[in-house]
């Protein structure tokens, strides 16, 4: 049987690596610092936002966990993401998994979820 994506992307432990980098490229990036670099004060809250993203991204990709975060539109509601934000997300998340030398075909896969998802985030 084909490998699934989780197992691909290094199961929980290459996603939570990932997820880490991701977060830190977005405190660096600046279409969308402004909405992340708050966290830096309020560490506990980052704690389990991240813990919630690997357990998405996990469940997402045909990992056992269960996610137990809120849904993506009840997530970000109210934030009025903009297409723009939701691109340099997308770029970060393709530069993080370069920078773990995930392959072209892991990455097609990852942008196939992400885009599956913009209705859920941007724009609400
Ligand atoms: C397809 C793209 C995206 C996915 C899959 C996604 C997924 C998630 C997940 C799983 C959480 C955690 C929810 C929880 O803890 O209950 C979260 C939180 C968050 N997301 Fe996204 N997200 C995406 C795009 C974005 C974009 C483009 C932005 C803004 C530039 C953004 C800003 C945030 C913020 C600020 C939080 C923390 C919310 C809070 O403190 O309540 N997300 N996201």
């Amino acid at each position: 049987m084909a490998k699934t994506l989780y197992s691909r992307l290094g199961e929980i432990n290459g996603i939570t690596k990932l997820v880490d980098e991701v977060v830190d490229l977005h405190m660096g990036n600046p279409t969308v610092s402004p909405r992340f670099v708050p966290y830096r004060d309020q560490p506990e809250r980052l704690k389990l936002i991240k813990h919630h993203t690997v357990h998405f991204f996990c469940a997402g990709s045909g990992g056992p966990q269960q996610y137990a975060g809120r849904d993506m539109v009840t997530t970000h509601k109210g934030m009025n993401i903009s297409e723009q934000e939701y691109l340099a997300v997308v770029d970060d998340i393709m530069e993080a998994m370069d920078n773990n030398n995930h392959g072209d075909d892991e990455k097609k896969d990852v942008l196939a979820i992400l885009y599956s998802l913009k209705e859920g985030v941007i724009r609400l």
